[in-house]
């Protein structure tokens, strides 16, 4: 049977660092927030303090930690507290089909408490411990949050591998034994702990999802490589930016569009519509984040081998946002991890619909080149397209391909792969005139010759 959980409250915690101003502290704790949410919990309210790290036992000093275990209904204090026996976090984390968040446990007094306490930092397992327990709410930091978003949006069976492999390295560190242990031994080995044996499980099946990944990344390698002459742009950039909202536009296709972090995990493929010739394919890829957990960088990096294999990459900014160069220097350091940084790329300043006069013209001093646009305005798209077509075109050269009587099945791939200008014929066959990238033509004259 059926019943409609409560939806889980949440408090988050900010560490204002020395150097971090104002702005760039409520952004990251309103961004936080906005994962939380996309995680389907609900903000209940935040603690902020200004310190000079994160790394003290608790995050928070005494005061501020009293403050937040006042909001918790925990003590406050390390070890006032019977640590919960394991947080559901974990459990959750551990499970390998868990979805949906747990149903709050009602307090006796009938207020519903925060379960979730969430560091907008990552911290370590001890420190989560230890905040646990001063708290009594399960405590989780931005990496798990995201962790946990990208578990539950990945749906290809790339994606679904890559982010269980870098679920499983959150949690391996993160291990520790749990109350009810002893209950667990079952045919362990001589001298080997529960915890020995959830350490080995983990490696285990790590071991086994490298196997099967690279199995999977054999395949889109394959068919990355059957596309390669083709002219191909890709579309990067901060979550939330607009890059399915362009992608929709530019190629009438029905990717995935909504206000929600990470919406997309998958990249999808779609050709340029209404059709260019020679046809451009446009990639829509997963999102960058403040903090992107290492993992998931490492993990997604075959997916964001799309952008690198791209001639073109629009770099899509939400220009709406007032922390939009914060975002762009985080996007521009992960295509730099990846080594996308040596692909040609133009910025697109997106959502300018939202921005006013004023601060369009200080956007378009500070970035001149960039392409100001609305991916709502059917007008700002069209231009786009001419924009992308254009960059195509200043590298395309015209060739001639004869095509014999016998080898006419290669006619589609032709028209497909380049622009044709003229055809004639003679007693050998068709005589094509052709404009084309270079890469396409040199695989289009082996093909006709029958190689
Ligand atoms: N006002 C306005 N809203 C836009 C524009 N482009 C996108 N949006 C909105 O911004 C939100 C995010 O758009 P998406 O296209 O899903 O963004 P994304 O970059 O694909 O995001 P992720 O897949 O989550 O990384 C949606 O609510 C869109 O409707 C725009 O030009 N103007
Ligand atoms: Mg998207």
């Amino acid at each position: 049977m059926e019943t409609k959980q409560p939806v889980p409250r949440a408090i988050l915690v900010g560490i204002q660092r020395d150097g971090v101003d104002d702005v760039a502290h409520e952004a990251s704790l309103k961004e936080l927030g906005r994962l939380v949410e996309t995680l389907g919990y609900e903000v209940a309210g935040s603690v902020s303090q200004k310190r000079g790290g994160i790394g003290g036992l608790t995050v928070l000093g005494s005061g501020k930690l009293a403050e937040l275990a006042a909001l918790t209904g925990g003590t406050g204090v390390v070890g006032g507290w019977t640590a919960p026996q394991k947080s559901k976090a974990r459990q959750r984390f551990e499970a390998a089909e868990a979805t949906l968040p747990e149903a709050p446990e009602a307090e006796p007094d009938g207020v519903r408490r925060p379960e979730f306490v969430i560091v907008d930092h990552e911290i370590s397992p001890s420190q989560a411990r230890n905040l646990e327990n001063a708290t009594g709410a399960q405590v989780l930091d931005r990496t798990g949050v995201i962790v946990e978003i990208f578990h539950r949006h990945a749906r290809s069976r790339e994606a679904r591998l890559q982010v269980e492999m870098a679920r499983l390295k959150y949690v391996a560190p993160r291990l520790r034994e749990s109350a009810s242990g002893s209950e667990r031994k079952r045919g362990v080995g001589a001298g080997e702990s529960d915890l020995d044996l959830d350490r080995r499980n983990i490696r285990d099946r790590l071991a086994e999802l490298k196997e099967q990944l690279a199995h999977v990344q054999r395949d889109s390698a394959q068919r990355r490589t059957a596309r390669r002459d083709q002219l191909r742009v890709a579309l990067v950039g901060y979550t939330n930016a607009g890059k399915s909202s362009l992608m929709r536009a530019l190629t009438g296709s029905e990717v995935l569009v909504a206000d929600q972090l990470f919406a997309t995990l998958d990249t999808t493929v779609r050709a340029l519509k209404p059709d260019a010739k020679p046809r451009v394919l446009i990639s829509d890829t997963v999102g960058f984040i403040k903090q992107l957990p290492h993992d998931l960088v490492a993990s997604f990096k075959s997916t964001l081998d799309e952008a690198l294999e791209a001639s073109l990459l629009l770099f899509v900014v939400d220009a709406s946002d007032p922390t939009y160069e914060a975002q762009l220097e985080v996007s521009r350091t992960v295509l730099h991890e990846i080594g996308a940084d040596v692909v040609p790329s133009r910025l697109i300043l997106n959502k300018i619909d939202r921005v006013d006069a004023e601060a369009r013209a200080a956007l378009r001093a500070r970035h001149p080149d960039a392409i100001m646009l609305s991916s709502k305005s059917p007008a700002d798209v069209a231009a786009l397209r001419e924009t992308i077509i254009a960059f195509f075109e200043a590298s395309m050269v015209e060739g001639e391909l004869v095509l014999p009587y016998a080898r006419q099945g290669l006619l589609g791939d032709i028209y497909e792969s380049t622009r044709v200008l003229s055809e004639d014929f003679d007693a050998t066959g068709r005589i094509l005139k052709v404009r084309g990238l270079p890469g396409a033509l040199a695989r289009l004259q082996r093909a006709v010759a029958g190689g």
